[in-house]
């Protein structure tokens, strides 16, 4: 995958009850990404939506669709998300035994294939996957809500992951979640991210094309 700056917004903070607007806006403001945050109340103590919605949203979108799997044992799911149209599923590395087999399963459905990672969560329980990884997601709080602070030692591990990249697989991207503003953007991008995501500090400053320049700005895009 291309490796430029990349604003992937979390529906999670916009109005469900308006997605389809959302989604065209976010397309009038010039994104290029969307980011989908399914939650099962059970990986995550938080409910909110699956693949039939990604499915009729996907009609009349060409976005690349960031799919955020916060379910237990993900595999059951995958073919429903593919054919969803997500474009890219992220994993969480702590919701299945069989992390290998999910990832492989992701690639031969012809989606990108991605693995987030806890915040507690070691980078060594992926190294191993790296060179067959599109993306490796940092959580930088620990899933289930927007709105909450990003945690500190976070920066290190991106820095940590960003040196393993280089070696074992260097188009793979690096995104972050949780906390991203445009103020610890210029650090994020410094330490090695390509892909922020974010949502309370996205859809609570419209417009939504402004706000857009100034991650860029801020990450140096612009
Ligand atoms: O995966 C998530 C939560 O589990 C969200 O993507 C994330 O929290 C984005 O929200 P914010 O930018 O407000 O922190
Ligand atoms: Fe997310």
């Amino acid at each position: 995958m291309n490796r430029e700056f990349i604003l992937s917004p979390s529906l999670l903070s916009s109005d469900f009850g308006r997605l389809a607007e959302e989604l065209k806006a976010l397309e009038e403001a010039q994104l290029k990404w969307v980011h989908w945050d399914v939650m099962d109340g059970n990986f995550v103590p938080n409910i909110t939506l699956g693949a039939p919605i990604i499915k009729a949203l996907r009609k009349n979108s060409s976005l690349f669709f960031d799919v955020h799997l916060m379910i237990e044992q993900p595999e059951r799911y995958l073919e429903d998300f593919a054919k969803a149209g997500a474009d890219l599923i992220c994993v969480h590395a702590e919701a299945t035994h069989h992390l290998e087999r999910t990832v492989s399963e992701i690639s031969r459905l012809g989606a990108k294939c991605a693995v987030a990672l806890n915040p507690a969560t070691p980078l060594s329980a992926i190294e191993y996957l790296i060179p067959q990884l599109d993306m490796v997601l940092i959580m930088s709080v620990n899933p289930g809500f927007g709105g909450q602070k990003f945690i500190p030692f976070s920066m290190q591990k991106i820095r940590e992951l960003s040196a393993l990249r280089n070696v074992l697989n260097p188009n793979m991207l690096i995104q972050v979640d949780g906390g991203c503003t445009p103020e610890n953007t210029p650090e994020l991008v410094e330490a090695g991210a390509d892909v922020l995501v974010s949502g309370s500090a996205f859809f609570g400053f419209p417009p939504y094309a402004e706000r857009h320049q100034t991650f860029l700005k801020a990450a140096g895009a612009l």
